[in-house]
């Protein structure tokens, strides 16, 4: 048996053009375009290429980019400032700093420093209650995409058994919350789990964000699960996962691959956080099922 490959590539390119379609109508209501404001500190190579990837993906969406690069040794009440300002600008519907952040910035400092109405990364604390709650707000990009994709492939999760491993507040924790959303019985697994193997047996959904290289096995899958693998480890060979692909292609029914799975989803769903946030600062319709 081999498994679907998920490409999660494909999907959030369909979806930046439902997003663009959706600006046309926005602009001429507004007058002005959805706004967002990136900000970079330091020179981390793989934040550059993420921040410059966002400002592509901005613009050809029809939307403004604003971008804001600080050098590494920037000190925090500096990089509070520029969010200050940026909270009180009425062209900017949505902001975002990237992570990670130098030593000497508290990254909770910074998070719970912007405006949760414009927080388009959903990491603020009331946003991270408003989803535990069931209140609109900001969802996380990564896990709001994640279940876009389960969504497309298996319809219905409802009492599904999921397995999220990773317990971070930008992944596996709003992930748990998203499919519990979804009447998912949901498993959190982290360092500390004993005997992760059988945990993930009995899945039919495995959402694997850990940071460790190929951790997932594929022998350790229920046969026909649907596997997605927000991990990307940089190794010896290459860009891997936190599953072992190959393994997994013969024992699941769906796999998300690294490159091109989870990773292309995350800019996609920060544009559709920016939109619902501009429409909502405008008062226009939100039609959040249109995304
Ligand atoms: N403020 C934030 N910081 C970070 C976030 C975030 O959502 N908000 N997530 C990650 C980085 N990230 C976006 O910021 C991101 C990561 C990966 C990809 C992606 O498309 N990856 C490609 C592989 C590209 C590569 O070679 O590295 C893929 O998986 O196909 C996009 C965005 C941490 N920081």
């Amino acid at each position: 048996m081999s498994a679907q490959i998920i490409d999660g590539k494909a999907f959030a390119a369909r979806l930046r053009a439902r997003i663009g379609e959706q600006v046309v109508p926005f602009r001429a209501a507004a007058g002005r375009a959805p706004g967002l404001a990136v900000v970079l500190v330091g020179e981390d190579p793989a934040s550059a290429v993420y921040v410059r990837s966002k400002g592509k993906a901005t613009r050809a969406a029809g939307m403004e980019s604003f971008e804001h690069r600080l050098p590494a040794d920037v000190g925090q009440d500096a990089l509070l400032a520029l969010i200050d300002t940026l909270n009180a600008d009425p062209a900017v519907d949505g902001i975002l700093v990237q992570l990670p952040l130098p030593a000497q910035i508290d990254e909770r400092a910074v998070t719970t420093r912007i405006d949760p109405d414009k927080d388009v990364d959903g990491f603020h604390p009331v946003n991270a209650g408003r989803l535990a709650t069931g209140i609109d707000g900001f969802v996380p990009c990564t896990p709001y995409g994640c279940l876009m994709l389960l969504k497309d492939v298996l319809g219905d999760l409802s009492g599904l058994d999921a397995v999220v491993i990773g317990r971070s507040n930008i992944v596996g924790k709003p992930m748990a919350q998203l499919l519990i959303g979804e009447s998912c019985t949901v498993t959190v697994a982290h360092s500390r789990t004993r005997d992760l193997a059988s945990v993930v047996a009995r899945a039919d959904i495995v959402v694997a964000a850990v940071g460790r290289p190929e951790l997932v096995r594929g022998e350790w899958l229920k046969p026909g699960a649907c596997v997605i693998d927000v991990g990307i480890n940089r190794t010896e060979t290459g860009l891997v996962g936190d599953v072992d692909f190959a393994g997994a292609m013969s024992v699941a029914g769906a796999v998300t691959p690294v490159p091109g799975g989870v990773g292309p989803m995350t800019i996609a769903c920060l544009l559709r956080n920016t939109l619902l946030s501009a429409q909502r600062r405008e008062g226009l319709p939100v039609d959040e099922r249109a995304l």
